[in-house]
């Protein structure tokens, strides 16, 4: 599986130094908030176990899980909800972790649902955010890094559902779409 990747983006001590580095800051930004930190599945789980673990504060978890990319690279342009969340965000201080803002569709339609459904405020915390992908405006809060306009594999991400256990980021060889289309 390695083998399909064509360059490391991010090595596991890159993602620590980042994740280190967020949670510090979140701490201090989040002391005495109790926030509701929502990770959205699947691609912010490897980033939100180890995000968390850098703030030494109470906070509660939960998970929404919400796709638009199916098995391709482009986005779907259509926000599904496939699982909600459990908490009511009502009156609550509430922090998006996700692992990339791309064209800024899921992220838009989720900061929305938690204003309309009156939460106290609304942050979004992304590994890696790809500002030439923006097709709608937003931004986050705050920002691991910044990546360039390529597809991004591992730590999570994935293709076709296939290279979230990488435990590094990385793009992958273009005969790997080339097998796939
Ligand atoms: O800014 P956008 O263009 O909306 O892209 C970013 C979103 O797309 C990916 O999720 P995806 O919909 O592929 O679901 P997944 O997390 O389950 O892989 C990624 O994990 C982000 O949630
Ligand atoms: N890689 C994986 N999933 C994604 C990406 C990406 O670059 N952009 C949006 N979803
Ligand atoms: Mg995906």
């Amino acid at each position: 599986m390695s083998s399909d990747i064509l360059k490391v983006l991010y090595s596991q001590d890159d993602i620590h130094a980042i994740t280190a580095r967020l949670g510090a800051e979140l701490k201090h930004d989040y002391a005495g908030k109790n926030p509701l930190v929502v990770c959205i599945l699947k691609g912010a789980i490897m980033f939100m176990t180890d995000l968390v673990r850098e703030i030494d504060d109470y906070m509660e978890l939960d998970f929404m899980d919400v796709s638009s990319y199916g098995d391709a690279t482009e986005s779907s342009g259509e926000v599904k909800i496939i699982k909600d969340l459990d908490a009511s965000v009502k009156d609550r201080d509430i922090l998006i972790v996700e692992d990339i803002v791309d064209t800024g569709r899921t992220l838009k339609y989720l900061t929305d649902i938690f204003k309309t459904r009156h939460a106290k405020s609304v942050r979004i915390c992304a590994l890696m955010d790809k500002p030439e992908g923006r097709v709608v405006d937003v931004h986050a809060d705050y920002v691991g890094t910044t990546v360039p306009n390529e597809f991004v594999v591992g730590y999570g991400l994935d293709y076709a559902e296939r290279y979230r256990n990488l435990p590094y980021i990385g793009v992958l060889k273009p005969e790997i779409y080339a097998a796939k289309s």
